[in-house]
């Protein structure tokens, strides 16, 4: 199975949902344009980490961004890896990943499960407890956030379950962007899966953002690479090229689950 693939990695506005809706608005339109059929944008898209003032501009159970997401999809006919969003719900804030098919039918939320201290998640977030895994036209994919991407034994999970391909979301610092660039090709790697990661750029108050989207695929080859500006990353994945990897080096088979 073969997909067009857009990832808009932009600029942020600091702590302002209704600007950055408008923003993505546009950017989205531009990306529909080069016929791609699954748009990403990057994580807490709608807030950036303006972390004290989550209890002012959280989304209620994602409930306007899960909207205007579906919105966008029926317009433009796509599905949307829509990020993160700050979602407010019962218990306080979680960064969570929200999937929305061509319908504009919610079909997979995650919420980020490992909570990054150096930016201070975990003084203002709770974590998920949601699977990454979800099916998208009958293959099987999954979605992470950020830092969960140094942790393998997370996204191993998902691929001993068969996943495809790996989506990220991300707002990773631009002084730690060779790890990004590492961490990334490694999961490829070792999972023999497709990474589709989009990162934002710009800055916040606090921290410079990289940039450098990035697709890898089951080999472990960049194939499509974003710069440090705001733009929009394109690229088609084939998922049949999984199986062919997997079939040469069956370390899914050669596992030795019985030792480790
Ligand atoms: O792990 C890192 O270096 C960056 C992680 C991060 O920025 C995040 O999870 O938001």
């Amino acid at each position: 199975m073969k997909k067009k693939i857009a990832m808009i990695q932009y600029d942020i506005v600091f702590g302002d949902p209704a600007k950055n809706r408008e923003r993505a608005e546009k950017w989205i339109a531009e990306a529909a344009e080069t016929e791609a059929e699954i748009i990403l944008l990057p994580e807490l898209w709608t807030t950036g980490y303006d972390l004290t003032r989550l209890d002012e501009i959280a989304d209620k159970d994602a409930k306007e961004s899960i909207e205007f997401l579906s919105n966008q999809a029926k317009k433009w006919n796509v599905t949307f890896v829509g990020g993160s969003v700050a979602e407010q719900c019962e218990d306080g804030v979680r960064n969570t990943l929200l999937v929305i098919n061509q319908n504009g039918e919610l079909v997979h939320k995650y919420s980020k499960l490992h909570l990054f201290q150096l930016m201070d998640e975990h003084l203002y977030l709770e974590d998920g407890q949601d699977e990454s895994d979800f099916e998208l036209d009958g293959e099987k994919a999954s979605g992470f956030i950020c830092y969960d991407i140094r942790f393998p034994e997370w996204l191993r999970k998902s691929a001993v379950n068969g996943t495809k391909v790996m989506f990220v979301v991300a707002e990773w610092p631009a002084p730690r962007i060779d790890h990004w660039r590492a961490l990334l090709q490694a999961r490829a790697i070792e999972n023999q899966c497709f990474i589709v990661a989009c990162n934002r750029v710009g800055a916040d108050p606090k921290n410079e953002f990289g940039g450098m989207s990035l697709v890898i695929d089951p080999w472990g080859e960049i194939t499509a690479e974003g710069s440090s500006g705001e733009e929009i990353v394109t690229t088609e994945i084939d998922l049949d090229l999984v199986d062919e990897v997997r079939g040469r080096i069956p370390i899914f088979q050669d596992r030795r689950v019985d030792r480790y």
